[in-house]
């Protein structure tokens, strides 16, 4: 059964708006960050890696966003469009703003964390006037990211790229990528969140997530249902509540859940799982699998992403994600 039909006609699969940044991941991995020398520098932001990761399943992919003018705006710029994805749509600052760096620590595998330095970023300063109408109307699917609310004018950027996917009939799917650095309160957050998740079609989030979006209402025992239920009652077809290794479980608006497992994984680092979850459930869904099939799909997509260095740059193809599914149900992967 499909829950969401995406529209057929239109020139591109899949478009994201929001956070482009630099990942520095510690070279030097089971080390605190003050003993951490050397780093590895890749392209970051959630949405930008949920991107490269459609567009490494063969999607074909445009990108709204703003970077500075300055190397790292261009670095990122370059890694995107050699990876086939569409820039045209990325507007380049000209306030001498400055390009978001995640310092990444991994201490063990269970133990990792983020250093941002996200003071005057240009993807915060994208304006609602930068947002290309026609590269909304002309995506089957756009992706919004929480992090793009946390200030004005990216929050109205979004705001319109929602106003626009609505006018021209695009599906719109939510990750809520709650990252408190550069929110000012948690109750500013679950404003912005619930206005924002009130016209989406798909919205993604960890339990912690939803809890943030919930400081409102009452649902004491942390109940997966009644989170989802919510949203049914606004545009959403399908809520998917994600729980780290213990798999995750989507909620459909005819009342039915699907429950995915998790795959074993030699762990390097966890961050990047949720990104990796998300493309490989996208692209599943647009292929016109089912729920359950979309959901192991994006949860081998992660195994593959927290077993590399990298979130971006270990983004795998779709070969890759089937032979990971094969070679977990043969027995050979084991947990680290
Ligand atoms: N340790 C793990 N082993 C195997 N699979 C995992 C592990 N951690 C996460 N996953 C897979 O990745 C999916 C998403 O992970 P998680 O719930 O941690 O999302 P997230 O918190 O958004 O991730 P991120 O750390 O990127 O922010 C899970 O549903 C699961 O399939
Ligand atoms: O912006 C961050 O929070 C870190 C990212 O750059 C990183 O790539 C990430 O979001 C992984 O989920």
């Amino acid at each position: 059964m499909a829950y969401v039909t995406f529209p057929a006609d239109k020139p591109a699969d899949f478009v994201a708006i929001g956070r482009l940044c630099i990942d520095l991941n510690a070279n030097e991995i089971n080390r605190p960050m003050e003993e951490t020398v050397s780093f590895t520098k890749y392209v970051g932001g959630s949405p930008a890696n949920i991107c490269i990761g459609m567009s490494r399943f063969g999607m074909k992919c445009d990108f709204i966003g703003k970077v500075a003018d300055d190397q790292m705006g261009r670095f990122i710029t370059g890694y995107l469009q050699r990876n086939g994805i569409e820039t045209s749509h990325l507007a380049v600052d000209k306030t001498g703003a400055v390009t978001g760096l995640a310092f990444t620590e991994i201490k063990s595998p269970t133990d990792c964390s983020i250093l941002m330095y996200r003071d005057n970023v240009a993807d915060l300063k994208l304006q609602p006037d930068e947002v290309s109408e026609s590269a909304i109307a002309g995506a089957k699917l756009l992706l919004i990211s929480g992090t793009a609310l946390a200030q004005s004018p990216s929050r109205e950027a979004v705001m319109q790229a929602l106003n626009y996917a609505k006018k021209h009939g695009v599906v719109v799917a939510f990750d809520v990528d709650y990252r408190p650095y550069t929110w000012k309160s948690a109750e500013e957050t679950a404003v912005y969140y619930n206005l924002a998740a009130e016209k989406c079609d798909i919205i993604i989030g960890t339990r912690e997530e939803f809890d943030m979006m919930e400081r409102f209402e009452a649902n004491p025992e942390k109940d997966d249902r009644i989170t989802a239920a919510k949203w049914f009652d606004y545009d959403a077809k399908i809520v998917i509540i994600k729980h780290g290794k213990e798999g995750s479980i989507a909620y459909t608006k005819d009342g039915s859940s699907h429950r995915a497992r998790s795959f074993p994984a030699k762990v390097i680092k966890t961050f990047g799982a949720g990104d990796s979850y998300a493309a490989g459930f996208l692209y599943g869904l647009m292929k016109g699998w089912t729920i359950e099939k979309s959901m192991e799909f994006g949860s081998a997509a992660a195994c593959i992403v927290i077993s590399s260095h990298s979130c971006s740059d270990a983004m795998p193809t779709v070969a890759q994600v089937e032979d990971y599914i094969a070679r977990s149900n043969r027995g050979e992967i084991t947990a680290s």
